[in-house]
């Protein structure tokens, strides 16, 4: 059977591109797997680590052979990029990117490339980097394709398939709300986690207040670890979205602000968000298939997590997903997701049979 593209191209082979690359090479998704990128050494890990065929340092003729080309660079450098390899591109050929931003992006890339749908996994990491990409990262994603009036037909069922053949599930949104969206549940979280590291770095007690930082205020920032030109990009190129999401923001604060003085009323403001809270798993979205979950304690012992593991594997069930609750001293806890409720009872039998608490 032949794969289902020829040459694909991924232009940035960090955490993003070198994902996609992984998983079009594992998948068998592509007959070449070619990498641009500036950084020479982001070509060599990627060449050294099997995640690319071929590397390239130039934009040059070689990109009039690809079949399908995707950016994944930093969104500040998107333009340029689609405006050096337009003379190249096959007037055939499928276009797309993995941007976090989309309308101004969108806007550039579609009047440069041919057959062009911008795209943005809603999957990712603190790590940047292509020595941090895998496969796995974008398998079960929210994967958010943005169609113009523009978009082809070819270009909107073949990145349709490129995704769907990741393993990731395609929800179109139009590109200017989809940068509304983002803003609040992406880019704000980021630049919050931004403010709180701030605030810490700014103290006057930074090292104490640094000695204390526990859970939560771990589990808040943890998006301030990722690639800061990455995310800068971000949050500079989906400005205006993201003002309205800042100024929304403060008028919440200030909200709860005043409610510390109606102990009942905040009562009612952490139970919503509770309830909020505890309904978000990407496990649980309506579009993504139902998963049956299990917590697991796990007691903080070297090779607890490889015991679990190893049971379920040597009785055959599948681990399809799975979460780190809590890290605590005496025990943390898992979360693991299971495709059916069979295997989900299968798997509370044998861990239980293990001597593991399961709820
Ligand atoms: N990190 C995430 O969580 C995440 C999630 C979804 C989408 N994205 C998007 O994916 C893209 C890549 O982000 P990343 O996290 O992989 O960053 P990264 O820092 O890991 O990798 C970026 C790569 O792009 C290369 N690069 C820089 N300028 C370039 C140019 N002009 N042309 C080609 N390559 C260039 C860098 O050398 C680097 O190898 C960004 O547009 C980002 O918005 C990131
Ligand atoms: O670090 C993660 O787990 C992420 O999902 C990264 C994240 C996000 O926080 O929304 C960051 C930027 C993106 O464009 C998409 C995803």
């Amino acid at each position: 059977m032949r794969p289902l593209f020829a040459k694909v191209g991924v232009f940035g082979v960090g955490l993003l591109g070198g994902s996609v690359a992984l998983g079009l090479k594992e998948r068998f998704l592509a007959e070449e797997v070619h990498v641009y990128d500036p950084d020479p050494l982001a070509l060599e890990k990627a060449l050294f680590l099997g995640v690319a065929d071929r590397a390239h340092r130039e934009i040059g003729p070689w990109v009039g052979e690809l079949s399908l080309g995707i950016l994944a660079a930093p969104v500040g450098a998107l333009k340029a990029l689609g405006q050096a390899i337009a003379p190249h591109a096959h007037p055939e050929s499928l276009w797309t990117d993995v941007g976090s931003v989309k309308a101004k992006v969108v806007e550039a890339l579609e009047n440069l490339l041919p057959h062009f749908l911008g795209g943005h996994p809603m999957a990712g990491s603190e790590r940047a980097g292509v020595e941090n990409a895998h496969a796995g990262l974008l398998e079960n994603a929210v994967w958010v394709l943005t169609p113009t009036h523009r978009t082809t037909s070819r270009a909107r069922e073949g990145i349709r398939r490129l995704v769907e053949a990741l393993g990731a599930y395609p929800l179109e949104v139009p590109p200017r709300l989809h940068d509304e969206l983002v803003a609040r549940i992406s880019h704000l979280p980021y630049l919050l986690a931004v403010a709180l590291n701030r605030m810490v770095a700014q103290s006057r007690d930074k090292d104490l207040l640094m000695f204390l930082a526990a859970g939560g205020f771990r589990d808040l920032t943890r998006v301030a670890s990722g690639s800061p030109r990455m995310s800068r990009d971000m949050v500079v190129e989906n400005k205006e979205a993201l003002k309205g999401a800042i100024e929304e923001l403060r008028e919440v604060l200030l909200e709860l602000e005043g409610l510390l003085e109606s102990p009942e009323a905040l009562l009612e403001a952490a139970e919503e968000a509770k309830r909020t809270r505890d309904s978000l798993p990407i496990v649980r979205r309506s579009l993504l298939p139902e998963m049956h979950d299990l917590s697991v304690q796990v007691p903080d012992r070297p090779g607890e997590i490889a015991r679990i593991a190893t049971a379920l594997g040597e009785a055959g069930v599948n681990i399809k997903d799975i979460e780190v609750l809590t890290i605590r001293e005496e025990a943390g806890a898992l979360r693991l997701g299971f495709a059916t409720r069979e295997e989900r009872e299968r798997a509370r039998e044998i861990l239980k049979e293990a001597g593991y608490r399961v709820r």
